[in-house]
């Protein structure tokens, strides 16, 4: 049972909150995973009472969970903790109402969820400071992308600092909360198998894929000035890519694992001025058909800039400037309103040095799918049956959902969401990786400007522009997605 606290979510009226947040906590209370204790606030400018609040959130939370997780009377009891406080998260006067609601706690833990546009960040922690709700035993949860520079991200840490101290900051990446991702971590760390061989010398090449179906839905005032770079890559993507290089932390601690992956984000190469036109490539959806379903250009969807060009996609062929990874291309590849919904990572393996069976073996891939299925493949080639050497590939495949069939798989954000409540910050980023993740992109974003303003043009459905094949195909390579 985890520990009693007040988790206080800004922005409770908004997509975030009412597709992952309430859905997770609604979760956690069914599986009883919260102390009885936990009080959950939302707090938003809208004008709305508690049962008109409940109301939303039950819909909301009834078209995400499965039919047969949902029952009334759970939800019942799980209402019991929720309220809504209507506040305006700039006004100062609104945080003096806010505490008066809270009343007085001592040494109770109180969460504030800032699921809102980062630039309520800091006058969120001024303001609980000034009004003396950010003592010792609060925690300042925030959401990706924190800033969208380099010099927005120092701005943020560095004022939500001078309020929080870093251990009380939760940055949250939610690919780090989801079970296949940790299981990459299980993978490399809990076998001796792969780590004589995971490095420069026995690794071809690894490619991280996040394609979605999806285009932009409903946020596209947002994401017009984010951009796959921003949105996608700049987290999500180099955090997994972290999870692949990373030597081995110390323990299993927060500040051994961020220390680890910060030294990767620390070896990536730049990627500097005209190089941006070898090493990466942006593109942008035009209309297509994702399935049977005919959908429009991103130019069209709601709230984008009709001559928009932002990045639906982007693909990047990174690299390390490390002792284990010198010379191994990183293929890092994300987009939107792709042909299929396939996150993935695929660490291919170097040829054998003399093929004995004739020119047909294939390279061996190890392949850790995120989602939509949960698993992780090993290509090897075998002989198949009858006269002769002849050889085929095959695949020695774990299916996760198969093998923990009783077990339901946690959605990222409960997790995530748990460890907060729990004070673990292992699992989320701490301000010298988002800071080197942008110091990394940011070069990538000023080429583009001088070189690639430009997107490259893909019919949605399809994989994304020719360009990107031909990143690989250069070097005699292909994109396993
Ligand atoms: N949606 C998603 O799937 C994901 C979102 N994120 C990030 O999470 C954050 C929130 O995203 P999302 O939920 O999509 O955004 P929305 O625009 O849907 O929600 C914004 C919320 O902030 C509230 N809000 C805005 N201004 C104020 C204010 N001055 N005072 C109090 N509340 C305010 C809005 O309510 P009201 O107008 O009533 O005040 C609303 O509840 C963003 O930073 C986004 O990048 C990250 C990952 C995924
Ligand atoms: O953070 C984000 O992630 C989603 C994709 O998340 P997933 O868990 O469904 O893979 C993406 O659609 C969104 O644009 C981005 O902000």
């Amino acid at each position: 049972m985890s520990v009693s606290c007040d988790m206080l979510v800004f922005g409770g009226t908004g997509d975030l909150t009412l597709h992952k947040l309430i859905p997770a906590l609604y979760h956690l209370h069914r599986e009883e995973r919260l102390h009885p204790d936990v009080r959950i606030i939302a707090l938003a400018r809208r004008e709305l009472d508690r049962e008109a609040y409940l109301a939303t959130a039950e819909h909301h939370c009834k078209a995400q969970v499965a039919h047969s997780d949902f029952r009334p009377e759970i939800w019942q009891s799980f209402a019991k903790r929720l309220d809504y406080f209507s506040m305006d998260a700039s006004q100062r006067d609104d945080f003096v109402r806010l505490a008066h609601y809270l009343g007085y706690a001592e040494g109770r833990v109180r969460v504030y969820y800032l699921a809102t546009a980062p630039n309520l960040f800091e006058m969120i922690a001024l303001n609980l400071e000034a009004t003396g709700l950010a003592g010792q035993q609060t925690r300042i949860v925030l959401e990706k992308p924190i800033g969208h520079s380099l010099e927005s991200a120092l701005d943020i840490n560095l004022k939500i600092g001078r309020v929080f101290a870093e251990s009380r900051i939760y940055r949250i990446d939610h690919y780090l909360g989801k079970e296949t991702v940790q299981n990459l971590m299980a993978l490399r760390f809990a076998n001796a198998l792969f780590e004589p061989i995971w490095r420069a010398g026995h690794v071809d090449h690894v490619q991280i894929t996040v394609a979605e179906t999806l285009g932009v839905e409903s946020r596209g005032g947002y994401y017009d000035k984010a951009g796959a770079m921003r949105d996608m890559l700049q987290n999500h993507l180099l955090q997994l890519l972290c999870l692949v290089a990373m030597e081995a932390p110390v323990h299993f601690d927060a500040d051994s694992v961020h220390n680890e992956k910060v030294k990767v984000l620390k070896s990536l190469k730049p990627i500097v001025g005209q190089e941006v036109l070898d090493k990466t490539v942006r593109g942008q959806y035009i209309g297509g058909a994702v399935g049977e379903q005919g959908v429009p250009a991103y130019r069209f969807e709601p709230n984008v800039d009709s001559d928009s060009d932002t990045e639906t996609f982007v693909a990047v062929q990174a690299e390390l400037d490390s002792w284990r990874w010198a010379g191994v291309p990183f293929y890092l590849c994300t987009g939107k309103r792709m042909a299929r919904k396939c996150s993935e990572i695929v660490i291919s393996f170097r040829q054998v040095p003399h093929m004995l069976f004739g020119s047909n073996s294939q390279v061996n891939r190890l392949v850790i799918r995120l989602q939509p299925e949960e698993g992780v493949s090993l290509q090897l080639m075998a002989k198949s049956p009858g006269k002769g050497m002849v050889l085929e590939p095959v695949e020695l495949d774990l299916n996760l959902a198969n093998v923990f069939q009783q077990r339901r798989r946690w959605d990222a954000y409960e997790r995530l969401l748990l460890d907060v409540i729990e004070g673990d910050s292992t699992l989320f980023m701490r301000h010298d990786e988002v800071e080197a993740a942008w110091r990394w992109v940011d070069l990538i974003l000023a080429g583009w400007q001088s070189y690639y303003r430009k997107p490259s043009l893909y019919p949605a459905g399809t994989n994304g522009p020719e360009q990107a094949r031909q990143l690989l195909a250069g070097e005699g390579r292909r994109w396993t997605v």
